[in-house]
């Protein structure tokens, strides 16, 4: 399967209505793919469908087939959620392949980091346990390799950052925090939901080249959810536009930026200020920001991320 997520006539409904109408979208491995969209229109609800997570009132057909790379695959057999032409069927799954599927092949981060986190548990603890419940690891490996999670989403002092409570970080540390948990297990694929939407213009925007940084690394896809068009013109390669549950236009982001096919697309982009797709995804994320700023009237700078993040020092308590 070349494609790390592929997602086909996707339907999602409650008893009494469609929420998400057959949708597709692919997501290409190594790259960042927006789900853009007004509010209600799914979003959220495709990106619960792929963990199978949907609330209770809803239920899911067609296909969300995710590539499995590894020799073993995720079960021995079976259709509905069997690992079959290097791709694991999660629509239908059974708890033993969704369990192992959520956390350690496909992750999650929500807007509010707290979701992920546990307000009364160190952060060092929190990424041990989950290291060594799902990882197997001993409690030094599983420390050193906290250490190195931290570092790798750019929390300063990652050594140190292991004793502290969430509530002593800032909000953009403590999304970095969340998504060092989210990438805990190396998974392939990361479910975005609008991870910087609850964020200060200068956060965010250090939070969007973590994003773009992860996936440039390689080995990692994203699945980024936010009705923010400006968040997707500065990091998403390819862009899918949802309506009222329906896919309105998927196209690369300079394409659907520049030529935009579809009147409700071209209405969404009218809000937003012009941009040159020919800049690299750092210059889009760092005008993105200064254009908020100076519509904010801030006087920040899009600083280094540790003080652009006005972390540790700004937001440890
Ligand atoms: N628990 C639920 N039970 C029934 N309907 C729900 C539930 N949660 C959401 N919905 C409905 O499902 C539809 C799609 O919601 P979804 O959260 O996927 O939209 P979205 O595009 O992500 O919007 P937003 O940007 O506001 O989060 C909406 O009409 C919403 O009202």
């Amino acid at each position: 399967m070349t494609d790390a997520l592929t997602i086909s006539e996707l339907r999602i409904r409650t008893r009494s209505h469609p929420i998400v109408d057959g949708i597709d979208l692919a997501l290409r491995r190594g790259g960042i793919h927006g789900l853009a969209g007004e509010s209600g229109s799914g979003k959220t609800m495709t990106a619960l469908a792929v963990l199978g997570l949907l609330p209770g009132s809803m239920t899911a057909s067609g296909s969300i087939r995710l590539a499995d790379d590894t020799s073993a695959g995720v079960t021995t057999g079976g259709s509905a959620g069997g690992s079959a032409g290097g791709s694991i069927e999660l629509v239908g799954a059974s708890r033993q392949v969704l369990g192992a599927v959520r956390g350690r092949r496909v992750a999650m981060v929500f807007q509010d980091p707290s979701t992920s986190l546990h307000p009364q548990l160190t952060v060092g603890r929190q990424l041990t346990d989950h290291l060594r419940h799902h990882l197997g690891l001993g409690k030094a490996a599983a420390r050193s390799k906290a250490e190195a999670l931290l570092e790798r989403v750019r929390v300063p002092d990652a050594r140190a950052s292991l004793a502290r409570y969430p509530h002593q970080f800032s909000g953009g540390q403590r999304q970095r925090i969340a998504i060092a948990v989210a990438l805990a297990c190396d998974p392939s694929v990361l479910l975005a939901d609008e991870p910087t939407t609850a964020l200060d213009v200068t956060v965010q925007a250090g939070v969007l080249q973590l994003l773009r940084e992860l996936v440039d690394d390689g080995g990692l896809s994203i699945l980024l959810v936010t009705h923010d068009l400006g968040v997707m013109s500065a990091v998403a390669d390819e862009v899918t536009v949802m309506r009222q549950g329906l896919v309105v236009e998927s196209a690369p982001r300079e394409q659907l930026f520049t030529a935009p096919q579809d009147a409700y697309t071209r209405s969404l982009l009218a809000a937003l200020p012009g941009s040159s797709f020919e800049e690299s995804p750092e210059e889009l994320v760092e005008e993105l920001v200064e254009g908020r700023e100076g519509a904010a009237g801030s006087g920040g700078s899009d600083a280094p991320v540790a003080a652009s993040d006005h972390d540790v020092e700004g937001g440890a308590r």
